[in-house]
């Protein structure tokens, strides 16, 4: 029996891994966040960054202020949309709650966002603070609109503030704020965990429209 052959090149075909020089894919992703004291803003703003790493994406920053309705035609011609919340109560906020509820006539019912990918991530004041239930509530709502969810493909840090994937989560990016201002937290593990996500939705993104 031949052994499995994970990793290895295929000879066969082209390869797909996209990076920085070689990716002539140009793609669009929307960022939409909720952050009422801009903890979760900053993570937002390394999502981007590590998306614009990639050549030939384009990225825009949405944020949900409670009030004014998000242009969800933009929305519509994204190829990527992540979504970023605080959580609150083990919940997303409200605000990405209202934007979240906005969709379902007018794009869900026709299923608009189907094929488009899908990523999130959370910010909340404790290490665990049950940030998997916003994680949770995003990724359900990507799956409601039959969006391809990525992933954190990463091992768990150990736990110090330079770690990758500090606080050892998969769905989206878990970071975590105390009662400093946001200049100073979440620590540079979380933020680097934000820009690895934005750089893999990135990527994921050209892939699949190449
Ligand atoms: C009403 C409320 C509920 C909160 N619930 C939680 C919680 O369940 N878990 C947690 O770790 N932090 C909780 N926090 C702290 C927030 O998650 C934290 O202040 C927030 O992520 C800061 O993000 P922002 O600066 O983007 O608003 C809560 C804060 C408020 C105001």
């Amino acid at each position: 029996m031949r052994p499995p052959d994970h990793g290895r090149p295929r000879r066969d075909r082209p390869a797909t891994r996209l990076d920085g020089e070689r990716n002539l894919v140009p793609t669009k992703i929307s960022i939409v966040f909720e952050s009422a004291y801009g903890h979760t803003e900053r993570v937002a703003r390394h999502v981007a960054k590590g998306a614009r790493e990639i050549t030939g994406t384009d990225v825009e920053l949405i944020e949900v202020d409670g009030e004014s309705d998000v242009d969800l035609d933009a929305l519509t011609a994204s190829d990527a949309i992540i979504f970023g919340s605080p959580t609150y109560n083990g919940a997303l906020g409200w605000k990405m709650k209202r934007f979240f509820e906005s969709t379902t006539k007018p794009i869900w019912s026709e299923l608009k966002w189907a094929g488009k990918v899908a990523a999130g991530f959370t910010n909340s004041g404790t290490a665990s603070g049950d940030k998997l239930g916003t994680l949770i509530t995003q990724a359900l709502f990507a799956a409601q609109h039959g969006m391809v969810w990525v992933n954190l493909d990463l091992l768990p840090g150990s736990g110090e503030d330079a770690d990758l994937n500090r606080l050892g989560g998969w769905l989206g990016v878990m970071a975590q704020s105390d009662d400093a201002p946001p200049e100073e937290t979440p620590p540079e593990g979380d933020l680097k965990t934000a820009r690895h996500l934005g750089r893999r939705v990135a990527e994921t993104t050209a892939k699949l429209r190449a």
